[in-house]
């Protein structure tokens, strides 16, 4: 990382104390031209190797739903369900912003209901921003949180609370619906959102987005010219079962090298090799 970095040092470089990321560093990053990663997170244990890590954003996301909770989609997961998870992420990411997703039917009736919301997400899990799904249509929840000192992310293109909406899991913005979400940029910018997360997006419009922008754009599947990008960290570390979207890179096989793990922990078990004199008192 550089020196001018608004993050400060990475782990192997122990004389400079990383600094607590905060929200207006998000701004500094883009005015710097640095690029910077976003990783979901959902308990203490890895959201402290993704701090360690030097990742300055960590979201907990509603993709929750999926990937702890074992949901189809993000539509049943609960604030309820959300919070516990949020605050052990909380704790152990002393340096990262962490910003969690307000659920689906918690913040949609307007202004009220996504204040309540939001301010339950503060007081009860110690969370530095949360996100929201939706464009022009959610502008008015996007400044009455950011009035009340709630920073936000907005998350438009695919907003997968909406998927039986959209009519499934595709690629949003193509032709001219394009300018529909230039459109939910500008408005979600222009209402206070720190940041804002574009899904499955052409990357062409993706770039011309990020250009127009004066607020971070962080994409996941939108191509390389957004400021910063997200992953679902199961997906990127191979612990995922199944299938994934196209625009998933595997960096490891943690799933893999788990599964090792668990079959040799049995196995020395059954043959009596494990514990040995080493591990007994
Ligand atoms: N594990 C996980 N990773 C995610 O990225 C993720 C979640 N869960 N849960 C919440 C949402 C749902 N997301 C999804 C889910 C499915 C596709 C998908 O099936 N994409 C296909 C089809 C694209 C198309 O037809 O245009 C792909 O190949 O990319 C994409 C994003 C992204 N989010
Ligand atoms: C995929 C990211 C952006 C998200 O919203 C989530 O993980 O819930
Ligand atoms: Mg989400």
């Amino acid at each position: 990382m550089s020196e001018t970095s608004v993050y400060g040092a990475t782990p192997t470089d122990s004389a400079k104390p990383r600094r607590a990321m905060r929200v207006h560093h998000l701004a500094q990053m883009k005015a710097d031209g640095e690029k910077w990663s976003m990783l979901t997170a959902y308990d203490y244990s890895t959201a402290r190797i993704f701090d360690e890590a030097g990742i300055p954003v960590l979201l907990v996301g509603d993709s929750a739903a999926n990937v702890v909770y074992g949901y189809d989609t993000t539509i049943p997961v609960t604030l309820d369900e959300m919070i516990p998870l949020i605050r052990g992420v909380v704790r152990g990411a002393p340096h990262a912003l962490v910003v969690a997703d307000l659920t689906f039917g918690s913040y949609e009736a307007g202004p009220r209901q996504a204040l309540e919301s939001a301010t339950r997400v503060f007081k009860e899990t110690g969370a530095h921003a949360v996100k929201i799904e939706g464009g022009e249509r959610v502008a008015d929840q996007i400044a009455t949180l950011t009035a009340a000192g709630i920073p936000v992310v907005a998350h438009i293109g695919f907003t997968p609370q909406s998927v039986n909406g959209l009519g499934g899991f595709r690629v949003q913005g193509r032709g001219d619906a394009g300018d529909q979400l230039i459109a939910d940029a500008i408005a979600v910018q222009e209402a206070g959102a720190i940041a804002v997360v574009m899904e499955m997006v052409p990357a062409d419009l993706a770039g011309q987005i990020t250009r127009k922008l004066t607020i971070p754009t962080v994409g996941i599947g939108a191509g390389n010219e957004t400021d910063a990008q997200v992953l679902v960290w199961q997906d990127m570390a191979g612990f995922t079962h199944g299938k994934t979207a196209k625009f998933v890179k595997r960096f490891a096989d943690v799933g893999g090298d788990l599964r090792k793990a668990a079959e040799q922990y049995a196995d020395e078990v059954r043959r009596g090799a494990f514990p040995g004199p080493e591990h007994s008192y």
